[in-house]
């Protein structure tokens, strides 16, 4: 049985792995931490400023953290200073707090960090990547929509697009959001829509003469990330202690 607690379990994504958890039989679900009190799935949700003596006391194999950036990097010092294997899927971190993640967690705790825990999307960055390498002269252009409460943008998929489109391309200009005159270079275009419940859509346009490609996912329901979240932990436990993408979950 591996014991599993989630941070922001009242948010849309921790009630969601909660209900997973909760009904998997080889997991514990042993409660949650939120910014205020409350429960989940009959399991108590304690404010954030508890989380050591809940870690101490509950003794999670794994903490799943989806909530935002500033509060991410607390609960991932909190579990790696507690000895509890990490899955984040919060997005949002700037350099400096990505830095502070990685100190905290190498050596100490595994941890899988992804912006998108999606099979789909994870496949989906794998296209992206095959497509840059024969396409690097073609226009690009990145497009994502989210629902209307989303706190950042562009979304954190839409950065790990851009990381592989630099990695196979060199490092582009981005241009977010173009506006007035606005001649084309070389640069990849960046565009957030935010609106009603969309769950997540990306698209990532190769733009040429004559004929364009367009590589694109859509989630109809946020239980795809959820699952790849709980996925993650499962296989999370008792790995080397450093951090792991979703790639390495699913072997590809
Ligand atoms: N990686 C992925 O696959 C994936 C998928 C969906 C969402 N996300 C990301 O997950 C995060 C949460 O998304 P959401 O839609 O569930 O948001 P949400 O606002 O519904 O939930 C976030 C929860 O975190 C809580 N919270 C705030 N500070 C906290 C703290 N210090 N400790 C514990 N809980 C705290 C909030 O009260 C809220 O209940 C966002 O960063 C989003 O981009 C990632
Ligand atoms: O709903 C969100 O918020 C999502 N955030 C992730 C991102 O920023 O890429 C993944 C998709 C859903």
């Amino acid at each position: 049985m591996i014991n599993v607690a989630v941070s922001g379990a009242l948010g849309r994504m921790g009630t969601t792995i909660g209900r997973i958890v909760d009904e998997a039989p080889d997991l514990e679900l042993v409660g949650g931490i939120d910014i205020r009190e409350g429960s989940f799935f009959g399991k108590e949700v304690v404010p954030a400023a508890r989380i050591d003596a809940f870690l101490k006391e509950k003794k999670p194999d794994v903490l799943i953290d989806f909530t935002v950036a500033a509060a991410a990097v607390e609960n991932i010092r909190a579990a790696a200073r507690n000895n509890v294997a990490l899955i984040v899927g919060t997005t949002g971190f700037s350099p400096e707090q990505r830095e502070i993640i990685r100190s905290a967690v190498e050596g100490n705790v595994p941890a899988v960090i992804s912006s998108n825990f999606s099979v789909g999307v994870n496949i989906f960055w794998k296209l992206v990547r095959e497509a840059a390498r024969e396409l690097g002269d073609y226009d690009i252009e990145v497009t994502e929509a989210h629902h209307r409460y989303k706190k950042d943008a562009p979304s954190g998929t839409a950065k790990t697009i851009l990381e592989i489109l630099d990695q196979e391309l060199g490092e582009r200009e981005k241009v977010y959001g173009r506006v007035g005159a606005a001649e084309r270079k070389n640069e990849i275009g960046v565009h957030a829509v935010r609106g009603g419940d969309i769950v997540g859509d990306h698209a990532v346009l190769f733009a040429g003469n004559f004929e364009c490609i367009e590589i694109s996912h859509r989630a109809y329901d946020r239980a795809v990330f959820a699952q790849g979240a709980v996925r993650a932990a499962r296989w999370v436990v008792g790995r080397d202690p450093r951090i792991y993408a979703m790639q390495d979950v699913l072997g590809i």
